[in-house]
């Protein structure tokens, strides 16, 4: 039995997408958005984003540049690429995929992505306006950004008096996420591997985050009655039933048996995975206008 309200990212990212396009023809002649996304390495399903977040960019009407370099690059190599996008006015935004390979410190590839053209989010001086309440002037991570318009189409802008609690704690999701809950009012937790009784602590969330990259790890009976649930997890399982060797992908939630309790609940797959990269293109256009001295777009 499905009761619940299912979120669909697909048909909101597609919504968001027109807003962005039209952003970028009211730019036009004169600023062309443009967008870099660097990968390094042949991870297959790491290439399948880059290349879906590169043809969106094509879509949107960007300049869109694609950067594969191999596996074995040294870390030198890909600070002095970052080092010319940084330097190059036909670039707004500059996404490098994560994870990035051992010899290579994520950190620092980071923090050397000029601030004004981290549409990622991950720079601190963004992390920093975040976290401070200076949300307008911050990139916000596109993962979180997605899924607090998904939540906001549902609750509202207001989140008062609501517990929202959000399981991991990475800083590319969990802790971005558990920032934008606050800063909407809403009483928030963050859990992770090592919290006691994770059941009991999803059972008390009027707002449920799984952003963990565990199969099916939340069950029907940790979800409240009336619950929103957002399901971050982009999880590839083997799916013997529609063939040898067949795949397909699930959430960290276990959708049915959380549907069945919950108000609203976003599916997987599209559910956050189309907003998030919808997110990437606004806040793309969103550096464009702001290299233009213009006031951005409210998306
Ligand atoms: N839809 C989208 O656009 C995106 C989806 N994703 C997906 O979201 C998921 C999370 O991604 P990401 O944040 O990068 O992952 P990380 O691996 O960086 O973080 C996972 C978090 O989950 C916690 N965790 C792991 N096991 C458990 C457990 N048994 N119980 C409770 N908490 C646990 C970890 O805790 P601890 O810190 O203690 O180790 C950690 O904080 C993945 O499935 C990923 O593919 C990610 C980015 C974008
Ligand atoms: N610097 C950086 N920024 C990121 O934002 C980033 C990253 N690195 N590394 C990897 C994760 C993962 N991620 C996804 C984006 C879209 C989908 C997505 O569109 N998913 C589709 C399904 C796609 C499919 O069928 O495989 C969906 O959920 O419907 C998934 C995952 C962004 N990430």
């Amino acid at each position: 039995m499905t009761t619940a309200t299912r979120i669909d990212g697909k048909a909101m990212a597609a919504g968001i997408i027109e807003t962005v396009k039209a952003a970028t023809a009211a730019l036009a002649p004169h600023t062309v958005p443009g967008l870099a996304v660097v990968i390094v390495g042949e991870d297959p399903a790491s290439q399948v984003y880059v290349g879906s977040k590169a043809r969106m960019a094509e879509d949107c009407g960007f300049h869109s540049v694609k950067h594969v370099l191999p596996a074995e690059t040294a870390e030198a190599d890909l600070l002095a690429l970052i080092a010319d996008l940084n330097a190059d006015a036909a670039i707004h935004g500059i996404l490098v995929q994560l994870p990035l390979p051992p010899q290579i410190d994520a950190n620092r590839v980071i923090q050397t992505i000029d601030a004004d053209k981290d549409v990622d989010g991950f720079h601190l001086l963004n992390v920093g306006r975040l976290g401070t309440g200076a949300i307008d002037a911050a990139f916000v991570p596109c993962t979180p950004a997605g899924s607090m318009l998904m939540l906001r189409k549902i609750l509202g802008d207001d989140l008062s008096g609501k517990t929202a609690v959000v399981v991991g704690r990475s800083n590319i999701v969990g802790k971005p996420m558990a920032q934008l809950l606050l800063a909407a009012n809403a009483t928030v937790t963050i859990a992770h591997s090592r919290t006691k009784d994770l059941a009991a602590v999803c059972r008390g969330a009027d707002i449920l985050v799984a952003a963990v990259g565990r199969p099916e790890m939340i069950r029907g009976d940790w979800v409240k009655e009336g619950a929103v649930v957002i399901d971050v997890g982009i999880n590839r399982v083997d799916a013997p039933e529609r063939g040898t060797g067949k795949t397909r992908l699930v959430g960290d939630v276990a959708y049915e048996e959380a549907a069945a309790r919950a108000a609203a609940i976003t599916p997987v797959p599209g559910g956050v995975g189309p907003m998030t990269i919808a997110m990437l293109m606004a806040n793309t256009v969103t550096a464009a206008y702001r290299a233009a001295g213009k006031a951005a777009p409210r998306i």
